[in-house]
């Protein structure tokens, strides 16, 4: 339970309040926690990680610590999460418990979370326990959802036009911070702890950008080649655009697309620190803007990063379970279907379409390509596993690449390779005949 980065007075009372005001999640709980912190200027690097440890602690076991509670308010979901999760014994808890509380703590121990239903002891609703059990079985979906609950560990993105992944790895453990490769992404660093990097030197220096190695090893799908034009359909913040940049040695033509003026604003400063020249973004209206429609046939790679779920990412966003159900999923899928179609007619004879999600729903990844493939006889699926080792990574998930933390430590990512026949080339004899 010793927590290095903990105070050793726990600010209960605080991080009781903190979670008071993420709960009614009415906006991502991320958000709320940062205002939360906005608004608490006072409290200290240490209080802060205990409270969002706690917050995003209490989000991702909500099902079973409200169950376990008989009447559950914020704070006694605190103290069940302290006691079930955390690990704290009724005397380490005992200084920070008033009125009743310690004897419901016994109860509260003791709840046997095996005797629950499968979608309560899966902390998830029981229309994503369906889905999950219909896709996954029992004993994956039991293992996936128990990686799911655990926190994330926090990755990095060498940037190869600032440095070199051993160079930065000596830089970081050489400054404490105990850093290791990650067993997948070429450029991927996993950091043992979590440490503030925005004011670390090498980070304003644009060595790294922080990304999971989920998120990176899209970028290796995609494998832009130099001189390439390249389009990056839902950039975002760009995360995964800045990497595309640096595959291709910020040569040739890279167009971050966006309908999120935000979003894209966001990429602005990362763009300034990676050194790259050859980024162009460009903020659409939608996936039928006629400022793309220039651009088709002319592509040689496209990701269609697409809007998802982001269910593969409940580590880091332990509410989306709570904020997405089947309806708002159903709409994702048609804007899905339509964005890869739009994106689609971007790619040259012989070139290259990514279509990706962080989501873990068949309904999002597997039938959004069935259909797609079904529709765009130019297309054909092309072996995940066969490209990744091509550039040296061993990893085979088969012909699509399916990413989730039980196995792979990543976020859970669904990506398909799809590739357009080469153009064909007209037989000379044909011409004459036809002169
Ligand atoms: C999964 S996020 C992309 C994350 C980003 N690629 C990264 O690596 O950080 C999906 C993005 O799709 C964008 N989006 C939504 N509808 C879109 C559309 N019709 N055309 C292009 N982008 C769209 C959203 O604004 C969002 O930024």
């Amino acid at each position: 339970m010793a927590h290095t980065n903990f105070p050793t007075v726990l600010p209960l009372e605080t991080a009781v309040i903190a979670l008071r005001s993420v709960l009614p999640l009415d906006a991502p709980a991320d958000v709320l926690l940062s205002r939360f912190f906005r608004e608490n200027p006072e409290l200290g690097a240490k209080d802060r990680a205990f409270i969002a440890e706690l917050v995003f602690g209490v989000l991702r076991n909500l099902r079973s610590l409200d169950n376990a509670c008989e009447k559950p308010t914020p704070r006694l979901l605190a103290i069940a999460w302290l006691a079930r999760i955390h690990g704290m014994s009724a005397r380490q808890l005992e200084p920070y418990l008033r009125g009743p509380e310690m004897d419901m703590l016994p109860k509260i121990k003791a709840f046997n979370l095996a005797e629950q239903p499968l979608a309560v002891q899966w902390d998830v609703p029981d229309w994503l326990a369906e889905r999950l059990l219909a896709t996954f079985g029992e004993a994956t979906a039991t293992k996936l959802t128990a990686a799911l609950r655990r926190s994330a560990p926090l990755d990095i993105r060498t940037n190869t036009i600032r440095t070199k992944r051993d160079d930065l790895l000596a830089t970081l453990n050489a400054a404490g911070i105990t850093a290791t490769a990650t067993p997948y992404s070429p450029v991927g660093i996993r950091l043992a702890d979590k440490p503030a990097l925005n004011k670390y030197k090498p980070f304003l220096a644009g060595e790294f950008e922080v990304q999971d190695e989920g998120s990176q090893l899209l970028g290796y799908l995609v494998a832009p080649k130099r001189g390439d034009m390249v389009v990056d359909f839902c950039a975002g913040a760009g995360g995964k655009t800045l990497l595309l940049g640096a595959l291709m040695n910020s040569t040739g033509r890279l167009y971050a697309f966006d309908v999120s003026e935000k979003r894209l604003t966001k990429l602005k400063p990362r763009l300034k620190r990676s050194g790259l020249s050859n980024l162009t973004p460009q903020l659409i209206t939608s996936e039928h803007d006629n400022r793309i429609k220039r651009l088709a046939g002319k592509i040689d790679r496209v990701l269609v990063d697409a809007p998802c779920s982001g269910l593969g990412t409940l580590r880091r966003n332990p509410d989306l379970k709570l904020r997405q159900n089947p309806q708002s999923v159903a709409e994702l899928t048609v804007k899905q279907a339509s964005i890869l179609a739009a994106a689609a007619n971007l790619v040259k004879p012989g070139g290259r379409l990514v279509y990706a999600t962080c989501s873990l729903l068949p309904e999002e990844n597997e039938d959004i390509v069935s259909a797609f493939l079904a529709n765009n006889p130019r297309f054909h699926l092309k072996n995940a596993a066969e490209v990744l080792s091509s550039q040296q990574i061993d990893l085979d998930t088969g012909d699509y690449l399916r990413l989730n933390p039980a196995d792979h430590g990543t976020d859970g990512f669904f990506a398909a390779v799809l590739e357009a026949a080469p153009a064909i080339k007209k037989d000379p004899a044909e011409n004459e005949n036809a002169a």
